[in-house]
């Protein structure tokens, strides 16, 4: 007795795209459903080490391709697990991967044909890419537990029909009526077609793909006999001599489905340490789809000896390095073992300390020798590395070094270690540092005057994360990071008896702003600017006013210092003034213009902006008449 039943919501979405939008890259439902074959053979080979009579006689687990040109048809199949008639609705009648609703949201809006590949590229959408190609799609299967198989039918319009049948071999076939009208270079029941796009995609599947292969003797005579058409041999098996670097891309592509080249591959064997294993890893030349969102999954594909045991092991990598895509395999590992066991395990923490090493290295060897790739790699991985740090701030030492900064001195980004070495001798133990939005906003400051003419060099943050980072990380190599808008850098000792003289006018001026400000003082440290505002704060800096402003409910609020130029010209009149009424409104309408614009100049709001344009105009005026 045969049901009718409905697909999911979602399934009909889907499927409705697959159908109707998608008219290149159609090949890839070949790769989905070898891949569907090899993850069913895994799962068998897996209940079958722990038992090898549930084999039977079907013993070679393998994945036949059959081309039936008479009824139009190409058939996948496996010896694998099978699927139960529960089974097979739940996984072909609904999507229930996490990220599925993201997903088609993202799909809906994809405007080319090209932007949806992509989409399905680094989502994957298994089974259901069969009807890009098929108008009809027949599953016939049997779990290996189970005595009964069952067949499921659809054409993909909305319903799909569900039967009990007969079925002597365990797992599944997988039968697609071809669409009449596919290109000819879509002639999927060409041989030869089918033996590239095997090569191409599913080459280190690492159990046989068989196909009936015709080839004509000399004679004439047509000939079948049984081929392999993928070389299966897992590549970080072989060694690293015997790999080409095309070798190493496609298997990157094929497993970690990123249509980019990786930006660096690392395989490496470790032996006669207290565990062996094989790494095989990839960093990405772009941040992976979705990296951002709940739904991505980070960590490491993890195998014994060539036996798939888990995706996505967590443990393996930092933080700060959870774009890293690739793989380990180690004999060390019970196949049996679990997520939360797992967690526990000491050999992870081993192997993930030796990864991370690796990784560094790595990363420290494209810095010193191929700078142009480090920076395209700082450029995609950067925030991600940084907010990596962040969090696990005590792991700072291994890292740091890995930091780019902007700086005062070059257009080119610098390591702090590359700061440290070209401190001037007299800068003393500080790491100067100055915050804004970009290396324009910064070399504009009023306070980076001095420092260019003493030809001290300045680190440049400018993302958001750079200073909170700084100050969670507080020195670098015993040298102190110091923003040079803080309050406590002087610069020059004899500015004290300078600082008493002006102490009555200075006292006015902080009377004058009020609460606005904590403290009136002179600094040494402006040369053409009159004044700058530094904060009094050494936890709450000026730009962290500014970061943590977007955050409404947390009014935080940086302690202002007004530092004043002694040796420019507005602090001369001033001082005049003072000297001729030191009660003058116009002292005060001075102070206020001072104050108001070191805000701006610093980036941020000033509180009244029509007294401030009432001022400026007041003084146009004055200086006309
Ligand atoms: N050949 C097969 N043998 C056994 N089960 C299968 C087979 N093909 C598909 N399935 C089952 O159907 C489910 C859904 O398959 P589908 O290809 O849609 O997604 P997926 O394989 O989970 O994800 P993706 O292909 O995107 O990695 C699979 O998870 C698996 O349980």
């Amino acid at each position: 007795m045969s049901e009718v039943k409905e697909f999911q919501a979602e399934t009909k979405q889907l499927l409705n795209l697959m159908i109707n939008s998608i008219y290149t890259h159609r090949d890839i439902f070949l790769r989905e459903l070898i891949s569907n074959a090899s993850d069913a053979l895994d799962k068998m080979r897996f209940i079958s080490l722990k038992d090898p009579s549930v084999l039977g006689e079907d013993r070679e687990l393998e994945i036949r391709i059959d081309i039936d040109k008479d009824n139009n048809c190409l058939i996948i199949e496996d010896n694998g697990i099978g699927m139960s008639y529960e089974e097979v609705i739940e996984n072909l009648g609904t999507i229930a991967k996490s990220g599925t609703k993201a997903f088609l949201d993202k799909l809906e809006e994809a405007k080319t044909e090209n932007a949806i590949i992509s989409l399905i590229g680094q989502f994957g959408v298994g089974f259901y890419s069969s009807f890009m190609v098929s108008d009809k799609v027949t599953v016939e299967t049997r779990r290996w537990d189970k005595e009964k198989g069952v067949r499921w039918e659809s054409d993909g319009s909305g319903t799909y029909t569900i039967e009990e049948i007969d079925k002597k071999e365990r797992g599944t076939r997988v039968i697609l009526f071809l669409k009449k009208d596919l290109e000819e270079e879509e002639n999927y029941l060409d041989q030869y077609k089918i033996q590239n796009l095997i090569k191409k995609y599913s080459n280190y599947i690492k159990y046989p793909i068989k196909i009936k292969w015709e080839e004509e003797t000399e004679e004439g005579i047509i000939k079948i006999t049984d081929k392999t058409l993928n070389s299966m041999v897992p590549l970080w098996v072989k060694n690293k001599e015997e790999i080409t670097e095309e070798e190493y891309k496609q298997f990157y592509r094929e497993n970690f489905y990123d249509w980019n080249d990786p930006l660096e591959v690392i395989h490496f064997k470790a032996e006669g340490t207290s565990i062996q294993f094989t790494a095989l890893l990839y960093i990405p030349s772009k941040v992976p789809f979705a990296f951002y969102s709940k739904e991505y999954k980070k960590g490491l594909k993890l195998y014994s000896k060539n036996v798939f045991i888990m995706d996505n092991c967590e443990g393996l990598l930092p933080d700060y390095f959870s774009f890293v895509r690739g793989l380990i395999d180690s004999p060390d590992f019970s196949l049996n073992i679990s997520r939360e066991i797992l967690q526990k395990n000491k050999q992870l923490e081993i192997i993930k300390k030796n990864i991370e090493k690796k990784i560094i290295d790595a990363l420290k060897s494209i810095l010193e020798k191929e700078p142009q790739k480090y920076l395209e790699f700082w450029k995609e991985f950067g925030p991600i590395l940084k907010a990596g740090l962040y969090q696990n701030i005590h792991e700072k030492s291994k890292i740091q070094d890995l930091l780019l900064f902007e700086c005062s001195s070059s257009q080119d980004k610098i390591t702090l270690n590359e700061y440290v070495n070209r401190m001037k001798a007299d800068q003393g133990n500080y790491i100067l540092y100055a915050v804004g939005k970009d290396k324009k906003t910064i070399d504009n400051l009023p306070q980076m005057e001095v420092y260019k003419d003493k030809d001290y060099e300045v680190l440049y943050l400018t993302d958001e994360i750079d200073e909170f980072l700084i100050k969670l990380m507080h020195d670098y190599e015993g040298k102190e990071f110091k923003s040079i808008s803080s309050s406590d850098i002087k610069l020059d000792d004899d500015f004290q008896s300078k600082e008493e003289e002006s102490k009555n006018l200075l006292d006015k001026i902080k009377e004058h702003l009020g609460e606005k400000v904590k403290e009136v003082r002179l600094t040494d440290k402006l040369k053409e600017s009159p004044a700058c505002i530094v904060s009094a704060d050494e936890i709450i800096s000026l730009n962290m006013e500014k970061t943590l402003k977007n955050f409404e409910q947390i009014p935080f609020r940086a302690e202002k210092i007004l530092e004043l130029n002694p040796n420019h010209e507005i602090f001369k009149v001033m001082e005049k003034i003072f000297q001729e009424n030191p009660e003058s409104e116009e002292l005060k309408e001075y102070a206020e213009l001072l104050y108001d614009q070191s805000l701006l100049i610093e980036g941020l709001e000033i509180e009244d902006i029509d007294r401030f344009i009432k001022l400026i105009n007041k003084l146009m005026i004055k200086a006309i008449n």
